[in-house]
């Protein structure tokens, strides 16, 4: 079966034949392996490279699409960016003031943390440059990073409706410093203001009420810059960045996605009889929520040999077939598991009882919607589940029928969730497009298959 994917206007990605997949019930999993490197970290060492005075050296950078998009963007920016080896690059940085205006239109393909970081790189530059992407890319909001950059003196002198790309900024070397409390626990915007704060005259603080992910803030810290991290209330934090600072190369060494390592994770628990090793996952406690819920619903994870590489705790994980039960996840762990939520409703789907998430508005705006996506994905595999406002509840069962195929949305994250429940499913499952995991984790199905997963 072939189809056609809605037309992807700026990427190159996206726009091919749609490739459907099937997973079948498979036997135990088994084995040791190695997911690719995190993807955050990733964007942020290429542009923390661009930024930089010197030569950044980085190893297990992640080879995904939306890496890739921003490594281009790296070089039209002014970096001298190279691949001596896999996972392994170089990039000698254009320095603090050294970015030039691109040529031409700078294209994201799938990538919103590519994107969003990138204005609030050029935010605070004289540069001029247009930011596109693909078709799910183009649907997804970007007033959340433009609020706060106009704020700071950035112009927008061009935009799709409601301020959606394609759109081109003008920067500016003179931008303001601001104090920003983020609406929304996003990494994304925190990010993209402290970028911004890179090129301004004084102090630009960020504020947010639940603590996300923070890479920028200890890539900021690791390339050299005056960054102070204090609590905020009872679950936030407050940055503070001294504008203007000199970055200096530094290596980046980048631990496996712990995003990436929940697809092969879920599918130890659910497939009977797995016995399943992922070496050295990253552990950054603003990662690790998917961990703490399903150590919580009874699942066998045994954290091997914690250490701290290259500033990051890692660990390997040791992951057993297990007898789960439903729980309820609160709305504050969503920043650490945000995008760990479409596999979690997979491994739900086999507890016993029913598993509450609360809270989760923010995933209607990730690469799909993505509580409706896996409301519809659940419904065709025959999972009892309810949607009630932003909550979602699955009832799980000791056997999950399958069905398919599962719409995908230009999304991998949905793509690789439902193969997942395939592979413990009584009839499997089929989902109408893979071809997005390659934006994020391009080794899925070989790796899943050396596991003893049966995907075609
Ligand atoms: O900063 C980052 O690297 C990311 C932040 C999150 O997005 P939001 O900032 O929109 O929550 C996450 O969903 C995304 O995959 C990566
Ligand atoms: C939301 C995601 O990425 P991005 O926002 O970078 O597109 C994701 O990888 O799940």
């Amino acid at each position: 079966m072939s189809a056609t994917r809605s037309a992807a206007p700026a990427s190159g990605h996206g726009d091919g034949p749609a490739q459907p997949a099937t997973a079948l019930r498979s036997p135990a999993l088994s084995g040791r392996v190695r997911v690719p490197g995190d993807k955050s970290v990733s964007h942020r060492a290429l542009i923390f490279g661009l930024f930089a005075e010197g030569i950044t050296r980085i190893t297990g950078l992640l080879e995904g699409e939306d890496v890739l998009n921003t490594a281009k963007a790296c070089a039209a920016l002014g970096a001298r960016v190279t691949r001596r080896g896999p996972g392994d690059w170089e990039v000698e940085g254009a320095g603090a003031d050294g970015l030039s205006s691109p040529a031409a239109p700078l294209d994201f393909g799938n990538s919103g943390t590519g994107v969003r970081l990138m204005m609030g790189a050029v935010a605070g530059q004289d540069v001029t440059a247009t930011f596109d992407g693909d078709a799910s890319l183009r649907r997804r909001p970007m007033k959340r990073v433009l609020d706060p950059l106009t704020a700071m003196g950035v112009e927008i002198v061009d935009s799709a409706e409601g301020g959606r790309l394609p759109l081109t900024l003008r920067g500016s070397d003179k931008t303001k410093a601001i104090t920003y409390e983020t609406p929304m626990p996003s990494a994304q915007v925190k990010s993209a203001v402290l970028l911004a704060g890179l090129g301004a005259l004084g102090e630009t603080v960020v504020i947010e009420r639940e603590a996300t992910r923070d890479h920028t803030e200890r890539m900021l810290a690791h390339f050299g810059a005056d960054v102070r991290v204090e609590p905020h209330g009872t679950h936030g934090r407050r940055i503070a960045l001294k504008g203007r600072p000199t970055l200096v190369a530094a290596p980046v060494d980048v631990p496996a996605d712990p995003s990436s390592a929940a697809f092969p994770l879920v599918a130890a628990l659910i497939v009977p009889g797995s016995d399943v090793t992922l070496t050295d996952v990253m552990m950054n406690p603003l990662r690790t929520g998917l961990i703490t819920t399903l150590l919580e619903m009874g699942a066998s994870i045994e954290v091997v040999a914690e250490r701290t590489e290259g500033g990051e705790r890692v660990a390997d994980l040791r992951v057993r077939h297990s007898r789960l039960k439903g729980v309820e996840v609160p709305p504050e762990r969503a920043p650490a598991m945000i995008d760990e939520y479409p596999v979690l409703a997979v491994a739900a789907a086999f507890a016993e009882g029913v598993t509450a998430m609360r809270g989760l508005s923010e995933l209607r705006v990730k690469e799909s919607d993505r509580l409706a996506a896996v409301a519809d994905g659940l419904a065709a595999c025959g999972v009892a589940h309810e949607v009630v406002g932003d909550d979602l509840l699955v009832t799980g069962a000791a056997t999950v029928k399958g069905g398919g195929p599962v719409a995908t949305h230009m999304d991998h994250r949905i793509a690789m969730s439902f193969l997942v429940l395939g592979l413990a499913s009584e009839e499997g499952v089929s989902v109408d497009d893979v071809a997005f995991i390659a934006t994020s984790f391009p080794t899925f199905m070989p790796m899943m298959r050396g596991l003893g997963a049966v995907i075609s």
